[in-house]
């Protein structure tokens, strides 16, 4: 009778031929193209896995392209492609690619995370209404209030370095998630604890793409708070308000429908889907943009000088900082271009499958069923098209006469709210929120950096939305002398 080491021997050669074969398989999915990047990526999507739960996937495939060039193979069935040309054939309106799987984990099932195009569609016109332009004129002053409370904040600090990092993710959770989304106040920003759910949604962002790749862990995820929290606000807010309410806050406004397109509410469940994922949406990009805005300005003094000039000559503050006019600025706009530009609020590929027969991507024939992306980091700091791409300088958003503009290869390397049928529905919210901060803060505050740590710590990591490296980034604020006739 063999003995249990020639068991284990057997069970152990077993394992080894399998995942021998696995490799082999895996890196034989796409080597007809013969594709730069790493060997180990080519093997298994572990690679990219790692880099991701080290924040670092962003960063990874933006030094890949730097080193071999426009398209670099990131995983086994996974390629990146960093041209204008490819981010039109992957992300056009018309695209044959839909959304990877991936989406699938992120959250429930609302519009973010939709795939087929048909349902999309049917949802994103759903809910289309409480984003349009008129609603936005209904919740300025709420967003007013609320960065009216930051400037406060500001003067109180008196001069001592104030960390933009944690503060500005606070601001962008009262504005959109208390005020637009929910019409209720957290008081987040100033507070000394954030919200309980601001601690579990830490944690969902690693945890999303590692659902991808591991998903008995979605169980995990599926038990988090952060699922469940839609439903309660919504509860709370029939309960409260009923379900015709004139309150001007997303929340009532899903309940309510549309009326005036004979647009019926959805299901309470769907609405509570959806404003679940309108958190994750709308708190960690607007807030972490709005603290790179914010560092951009202080380690730019330049910048600073010239979007002040253009506060003071539009009267803005005088006006009390109406966003109609806001709106207009073409500096400022030029300068939360280039932020959004050194800084997307998602700067890694948006990852995306080819149809089953394949796709032709910028002259390269991608076989069917195949991950496809264009990150946009890299896209965005295409050196032929944005000179000297690391460096912070509006200017080239502008004519000698301070009008923006953007030429036609701009637009095409410019993926700032994605694109096609999935582009960004929140992005007219995020610009006003991001506007009225730096024009109220702008007005009355001058701001450094505090030191070279500040610099050292706002480097950027992602976890599919980028991040400062350390967490933090100290600036100093001091009160902008009021110059008197
Ligand atoms: C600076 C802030 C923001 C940035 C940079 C940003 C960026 C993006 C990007 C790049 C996408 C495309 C994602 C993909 O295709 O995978 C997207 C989608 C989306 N964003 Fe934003 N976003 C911001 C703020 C907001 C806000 C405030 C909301 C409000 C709720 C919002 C709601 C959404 C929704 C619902 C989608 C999914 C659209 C669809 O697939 O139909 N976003 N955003």
């Amino acid at each position: 009778m063999p003995s249990a080491q020639i068991y284990l021997l057997a069970g152990f050669t077993a394992l080894t031929l399998c995942l021998l074969n696995r490799l082999i398989k895996n890196y034989l999915a796409l080597h007809h193209l013969h594709l730069p990047g790493p060997i180990l990526a080519k093997l298994t999507s572990k690679w990219l896995l790692v880099n991701f739960a080290r924040g670092n996937q962003m960063n990874a495939v933006h030094a890949l392209h730097l080193k071999h060039g426009p398209v670099v193979q990131i995983g086994p069935r996974e390629i990146s492609f960093s041209s204008g040309k490819a981010l039109k054939d992957i992300y056009s309106p018309m695209t044959k690619c839909m959304k990877s799987p991936i989406y699938e984990s992120m959250g429930r099932p609302g519009v973010f995370g939709m795939r087929d195009k048909e349902q999309h569609r049917e949802r994103r016109n759903r809910v289309a209404h409480v984003f349009a332009m008129n609603v936005l004129k209904e919740l300025e002053p709420a967003v007013q209030a609320q960065i009216a409370n930051l400037t406060r904040i500001l003067g109180e600090c008196g001069g001592r370095p104030f960390d933009v990092v944690k503060p500005m993710r606070m601001l962008a959770l009262d504005i959109m998630v208390g005020e637009i989304l929910l019409g209720q106040c957290f008081n987040a920003l100033g507070a000394a604890d954030p919200p309980y759910y601001v601690t579990v949604m830490n944690y969902v962002h690693p945890m999303f793409s590692i659902d991808r790749e591991v998903p008995w862990l979605g169980a995990f995820l599926r038990m988090l708070p952060i699922k469940k929290y839609g439903e309660q606000q919504m509860r709370d807010s029939i309960a409260k308000f009923g379900r015709h309410s004139p309150r001007r806050n997303i929340m009532t406004k899903l309940i309510a429908g549309d009326p005036e397109k004979g647009t019926l509410p959805l299901p309470d469940q769907n609405i509570a889907d959806e404003v679940s994922n309108f958190i994750y949406a709308a708190v960690d990009t607007t807030g972490v943009v709005m603290a790179y805005f914010l560092y951009e300005l202080a380690s730019n003094p330049i910048w600073q000088g010239r979007l002040r000039e253009e506060l003071i000559i539009a009267e803005i503050r005088e006006k009390d900082f109406p966003y109609q006019q806001i709106q207009q600025l073409q500096v400022l706009h030029a300068c939360m271009y280039e932020t959004l530009r050194l800084h997307p609020g998602a700067g890694v590929g948006l990852p995306r499958i080819t149809p089953p027969g394949g796709l032709q991507i910028d002259n390269i024939f991608v076989p069917g069923n195949m991950t496809v992306h264009t990150p946009t980091l890299t896209l965005q700091r295409d050196p032929s098209v944005f000179p000297i791409p690391d460096s912070f300088n509006p200017s080239r958003w502008l004519t000698s006469s301070n009008t923006f503009v953007a030429s036609s290869e701009m637009q095409a390397h410019t993926f700032i709210w994605g694109g096609g049928e999935h582009n960004c529905a929140g992005q007219n919210m995020a610009t006003m929120e991001i506007k009225i901060m730096a024009a109220r803060v702008m007005s009355e505050f001058k701001v450094r950096v505090e030191s070279e740590r500040t610099h050292q710590n706002m480097r950027m990591r992602d976890h599919f939305v980028i991040a400062p490296k350390g967490g933090k980034g100290l600036l100093v604020f001091e009160r902008v002398e009021v110059m008197k006739d």
